[in-house]
Parts: structure tokens; C-alpha cells; sequence
């Protein structure tokens, strides 16, 4: 398989039929700048080519599944004095619509299993390409998803305006979405989004990585792997064309709200610890 380039806060490598891709970066709780959610979108690609791939695992480290884009990330966009913008809208098309578009795509398209090892909370950007995924596993009872689109001042992205409702029905969507609430572990499970809780404590992100994996080489084994992705891409038929036609609806509604500044102050704010999410 052809590589592509390293990313210090995202790992990669195919094991048999698994193309796995690991958030690295903890200390952080793996928040990702928008280069990074550029490379999961590359890397969704290179699994997508491989012949010898039929699922893609996504996995994470530490306490967090990753705590979406990240707030220095932002700072450093709004301040970048290196390129010139003809106008703000450029800039937040450059900065925000071109990347968010590119890496909901990825995953919208994405043509092998997807699979999340949840090994604690997802908040953002991040929580919606988990929302993204056909299986998802999780480590624990303390895993969470959050989307703090109405803290931040921005709105729904990531496909979200459809995943959610799609996974949890619109009501409870709404409930969350409007009013920044987690969807915690219980509403997680009895929605079926969550397929198995493999119940270790939090510290073993690594020992819940593998114990994954080791079930998933036997639960692969003796199946006859192209029917996998003959049925991935039957049952991917049903909500296609309403994420894709989402995806470009997002980003054009979010626009306005970038260019006028709001997230920014709202990010400055949280990187600042002066505004804090409801948990
Ligand atoms: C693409 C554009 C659109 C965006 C969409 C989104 O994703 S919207 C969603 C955007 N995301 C959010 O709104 C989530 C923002 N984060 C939070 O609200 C809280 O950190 C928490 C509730 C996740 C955990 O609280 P806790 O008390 O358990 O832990 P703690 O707070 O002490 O954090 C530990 C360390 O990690 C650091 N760090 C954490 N997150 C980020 C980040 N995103 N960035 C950078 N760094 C981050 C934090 O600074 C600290 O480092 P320090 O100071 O030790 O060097």
C-alpha cells in the first residue's frame, strides 16, 4: 500500500482486512486543527483504494475520543497575517468550507465498513464524523457525544442535520442540539447507536483498542469479505443523497456565521476558559 505523509497527531496502517487510524494526541484531549481533519479525509482515500481493505477502524487515545477543532488551531487561522484574503468570506471559505466540506465527503462517501472505537467523548466536528460511522463499539459507560454548535455560535456541520435525527429521531435531536446537551451514554444505547460496550475501566484505551480488533479478526473470519461492501453500499443508498445535499447546506449557512465572527469570539472565549459546555 502507498503511504502519504505523517501526521504528528494521527497514526495509520492496514492489518489484513482493517485499515486503522488512530488519534495520537491526548494530551489535548485530540483536538484537531483543520490540516488534521484534512488528513483523515486522505486517509479515508488511501482505504478506499486498497483492494485489501474492507474495513476501515477508526481508534483514539487517552481519556477522550477527541475533543474537536481545536481552539489554538482557530486562533491561529483568524490570525495568520501570512496570507492575504481578498475578504473574510474568502478567508472562512478557505479556512472552514473547503476543509469541513472536503472531510464530511470523505466519510459520506466512504465506500469500506466504517468503524469507531469510542473510547470516551466526542464533541464537534469530531462527534459527527462518529455520527458518520456504520459501527460504532465503546469502551465504557462514561463515553459521550456533544455538539456545541449553539455555544460556539455556528450550526450544524458534519452531516449532522441528518445523522442525528436519522440515528436518534428529530425530536431528541432538537432536544440536544438546541439546548447544547450531551447524548450520554443511556440514550447512546437504547437508540442502538452504540452496537457493544466492552466495559473497561477508562485508563485502557489501548487494551479496548486491541480487544476490538481481536474481535473483529473472529467475528471476519470465514465471511465472504465483497459481500460486506456490496451491502455497505446498498444500505448506504438510503441517506446518500441527503447527506451530500446537507453537507453543501451546512457549510453555506455556517459561512455567515464566520464571517460575521461570532465562533471566533466564542472559541476565544473557550480557549480562555471564560465560557465552559454544559456536561
Ligand atoms: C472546524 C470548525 C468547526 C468546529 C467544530 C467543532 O469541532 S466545535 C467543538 C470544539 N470543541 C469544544 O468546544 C471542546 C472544548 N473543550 C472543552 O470544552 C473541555 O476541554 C472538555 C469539556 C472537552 C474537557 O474538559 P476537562 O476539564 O476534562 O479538560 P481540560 O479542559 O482541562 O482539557 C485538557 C487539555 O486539553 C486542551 N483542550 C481540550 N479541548 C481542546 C480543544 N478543542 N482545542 C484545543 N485544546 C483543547 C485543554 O486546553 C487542556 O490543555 P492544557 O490547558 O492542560 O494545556
Amino acid at each position: 500500500m502507498p503511504g502519504i505523509r505523517k501526521n504528528e497527531k494521527i497514526r495509520y496502517r492496514a492489518a489484513g482486512p482493517f485499515f486503522i487510524i488512530q488519534l495520537v494526541k491526548p494530551e489535548n484531549l485530540n483536538a484537531l486543527e483543520g490540516e488534521d481533519y484534512i488528513y483523515l479525509g486522505e486517509l479515508l482515500e488511501l482505504a478506499d483504494k486498497d483492494p485489501n481493505v474492507y474495513f476501515t477502524v477508526l481508534q483514539s487515545s487517552g481519556r477522550f475520543f477527541s475533543s474537536g477543532a481545536d481552539f489554538k488551531g482557530i486562533a491561529k487561522a483568524q490570525g495568520d497575517s501570512s496570507v492575504e484574503y481578498a475578504s473574510e468570506t474568502s478567508k472562512w471559505l478557505s479556512n472552514f468550507v473547503a476543509r469541513n466540506v472536503y472531510v464530511t465527503d470523505a466519510f459520506i462517501k466512504h465506500s469500506k465498513v466504517l468503524i469507531c472505537c469510542l473510547n470516551g467523548p466526542a464533541i464537534g466536528m469530531s462527534a459527527a464524523l462518529v455520527a458518520l460511522c456504520d459501527i460504532v463499539y465503546s469502551m465504557n459507560d462514561k463515553v459521550y457525544l456533544l455538539y456545541p454548535f449553539a455555544n460556539l455560535g455556528l450550526v450544524t456541520e458534519g452531516g449532522t442535520t441528518v445523522s442525528l435525527p436519522l440515528k436518534f429521531g428529530i425530536n431528541t435531536a432538537y432536544e440536544h442540539l438546541m439546548f447544547n446537551k450531551p447524548f450520554k451514554y443511556d440514550t447512546l444505547c437504547e437508540s442502538g447507536f452504540i452496537s457493544k460496550n466492552f466495559n473497561m475501566p477508562s485508563p485502557s484505551s489501548e487494551t479496548f483498542n486491541t480487544a476490538v480488533l481481536d474481535e473483529l479478526r473472529s467475528k471476519v473470519e470465514g465471511l465472504y469479505l465483497p459481500s460486506c461492501l456490496g451491502m455497505k453500499k446498498l444500505l448506504q443508498s438510503n441517506h446518500i443523497d441527503s447527506l451530500n445535499k446537507i453537507n453543501s447546506m451546512e457549510v453555506n449557512e455556517s459561512l455567515k456565521y464566520w464571517v460575521d465572527g461570532e465562533p471566533l469570539r466564542r472559541f476565544s472565549q473557550l480557549g480562555s476558559k471564560q465560557r465552559k459546555h454544559r456536561l
